[in-house]
């Protein structure tokens, strides 16, 4: 695996490889774990995945799941409650659950999204549209409308005015515009449970525009405390913003699987 990583690259994969109860390996959901599909209550991790993420964790790798899913929702469709020490946090890290204590904690909602709600119906008018409802945050789906794409760059401004008039912040991601609260996103999440765990190498995979943060954290993590990264694009037609700043991509969720198998298959 890896035959052309960056020599920081090198450094993370050997050391996860060699000491993987040292390290922390951390995954967005879906696109990553989980193939992208048109309804969101159907997506599930791709075949394998737990099964490699069981085998790691077993093997003293800390597992996190970073996601802008209610974390309740993700654990509940990635059935990871069998893996072992694993850490979800949900809502771009605002609510979290860890395996140990099977408990979930959560801030209350923004007070704001009830005005959100009662304001979206005519912000989108006749317009082929899905909103999912997430309690702290509403996302606004155009996957399934005739013309997802433009649909979607229609929808953006009117839905960032009025996440903007509500104080809150529009997460753009694959089709799908999102309105949650400001003060939370991947990067700040996933420094840290990389302070926490006191991971001496860490590895981050993600597909979409939500997970530039997430790389960005890796990044300052190397440059600022020297701990090893390696930082795994989950490959797509749909977002090209995070294959410059990965130090390895592979094709969607099926070549995380792999890599993770072969990942398995290495350890010492
Ligand atoms: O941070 P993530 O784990 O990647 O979650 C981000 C959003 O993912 C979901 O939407 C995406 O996946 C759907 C199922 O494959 C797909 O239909 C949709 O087009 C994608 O945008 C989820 O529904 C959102 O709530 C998450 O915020």
């Amino acid at each position: 695996m890896g035959t052309h990583l960056t020599p920081t690259a090198r450094t993370a994969l050997d050391a996860i490889r060699t000491h993987p109860s040292r390290s922390l390996l951390a995954f967005d959901f879906d696109g990553t774990l989980a193939p992208i599909v048109e309804n969101p209550e159907n997506s599930r991790p791709y075949p394998g995945a737990v099964d490699a993420l069981k085998v790691l964790a077993d093997r003293g790798a800390r597992i996190a799941v970073i996601t802008g899913r209610p974390a309740e929702v993700a654990v509940k469709y990635g059935e990871f409650e069998d893996v072992t020490g694993m850490t979800v946090l949900g809502h771009y890290g605002a609510e979290r659950w860890d395996q140990g204590t099977g408990q979930i904690t959560a801030p209350p909602p923004p007070p704001a999204l009830d005005d959100v709600r009662r304001e979206l119906p005519g912000v989108l008018g006749e317009a082929d549209a899905w909103v999912e409802e997430k309690g702290r945050a509403v996302a606004v789906h155009t996957r399934r409308a005739k013309n997802p794409q433009a649909l979607w760059e229609a929808l953006n401004p009117p839905i960032t005015d009025l996440a903007t008039r509500h104080g809150l912040i529009v997460e753009p991601g694959r089709l799908v515009l999102e309105i949650r609260p400001a003060g939370m996103d991947k990067g700040a999440a996933l420094t840290t449970l990389a302070e926490e765990t006191g991971a001496e190498a860490i590895l981050y995979a993600g597909d979409d525009l939500g997970d530039i943060p997430a790389f960005d954290a890796v990044t300052t993590l190397r440059e600022t405390t020297g701990t090893p990264g390696l930082l795994i694009c989950s490959g797509s037609k749909e977002v090209t913003a995070l294959t410059t700043r990965a130090d390895l991509t592979v094709d969607g969720p099926a070549g995380v699987v792999r890599l993770l198998n072969q990942l398995v298959n290495e350890l010492s």
